[in-house]
């Protein structure tokens, strides 16, 4: 006997997604999926099921994936430190060898599995495929509190993307695979870099002119002093808001990567809670959407 109580609220949900659908279809949605919104299965077979669905509709997926938590994860127990320097991780050569092992080899395989269990095809890469995205050392600046004294810390093999050759994705949306890609790419100089996944994502959709770059994190969104979240965030109100230190750690980096992305000519940017199920979808296709809306 079919359930037609089911199949009429399913008709019901399409019809109110389908003008959001056909306004996503033939563009380019970044999806930054973040370490620490992976969760458990269920959470990640959700959202590999919003991945394929993006696809099924036309529109053109391609997600980015970090994996902070997991590499702190691998190296505790080789008995290596964690240490971060400004939300980044210091990384020597050891830590880097653990960080590509973890970032473009085990998580990426685990969300292109995922995703391929949807019936979809994902194909798992990172910056050094396909000459896709070549990095240099970063170099960050350090204004110490209490000297005053600016220096610029040396943070090992941590990198920042300089050129991205969209060729490869370019080829990629014409067909039928999924990219998933891992934040990791080389340099002109022969080395391998670390790169924080918001400023890989960035930089990916920035050279696509991406329709939308989706970050999904921990928490509903960019929220204000009293832990409301705040829908649409201006980089006036940012720069404020991190002033008075409501935004702080992570959330720093990651609103100005929002901002770079919109200078860079990504349309819309948007941070959501990576841990409501289907978010994507709800983003997407609806109406009030979900998140924090970056706009100019
Ligand atoms: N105003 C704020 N609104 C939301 N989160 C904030 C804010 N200020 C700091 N945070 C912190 O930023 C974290 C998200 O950044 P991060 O941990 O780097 O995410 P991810 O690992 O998903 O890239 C949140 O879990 C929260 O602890
Ligand atoms: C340089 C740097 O810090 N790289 C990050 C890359 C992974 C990442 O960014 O993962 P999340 O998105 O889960 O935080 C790291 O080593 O943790």
């Amino acid at each position: 006997m079919p359930d037609t109580e089911a199949f009429s609220r399913d008709a019901a949900i399409l019809a109110q997604a389908l003008p959001y659908m056909q306004r996503y279809e033939g563009k380019t949605v970044v999806v930054k999926y973040g370490g620490h919104a992976m969760g458990d299965l269920k959470l990640g077979q959700g959202f590999a099921r919003d991945i394929a669905l993006l696809k099924q509709s036309k529109v053109n997926p391609i997600v980015v994936h970090g994996g902070g938590p997991q590499i702190a994860a691998m190296l505790a127990k080789l008995g290596i430190e964690s240490k971060f320097e400004g939300g980044l991780r210091v990384t020597d050569q050891r830590t880097m060898e653990i960080v590509e092992m973890v970032l473009a080899g085990s998580i990426n395989k685990e969300i292109v599995a995922l995703i391929n269990a949807e019936g979809e095809w994902a194909i798992g890469l990172c910056g050094k495929d396909g000459n896709m995205v070549f990095a240099r050392k970063a170099e960050k600046k350090f204004r110490d509190p209490g000297s005053n004294i600016e220096r610029v810390l040396d943070l090992g093999f941590v990198g920042e993307p300089i050129e991205v050759d969209r060729t490869l994705l370019d080829l990629l949306a014409r067909s039928e695979m999924i990219p998933v890609i891992a934040p990791v790419a080389p340099g002109r100089d022969g080395a391998t870099y670390n790169i924080n996944a918001d400023t890989f994502a960035g930089a990916i959709a920035g050279s696509l002119g991406a329709k939308r770059l989706l970050f999904l994190t921990d928490v509903d969104g960019v929220l204000d002093k009293d832990k409301k979240l705040i829908p649409e965030l201006s980089m006036r109100e940012a720069k404020q808001l991190i002033a008075e230190g409501v935004i702080s750690g992570g959330m720093i980096p990651k609103v100005e990567t929002c901002f770079e992305a919109l200078d860079s000519g990504v349309e819309g940017v948007v941070i959501l809670n990576g841990k409501t199920p289907h978010v994507v979808l709800v983003e997407l296709f609806t109406e009030h959407g979900a998140g924090t809306l970056l706009v100019r």
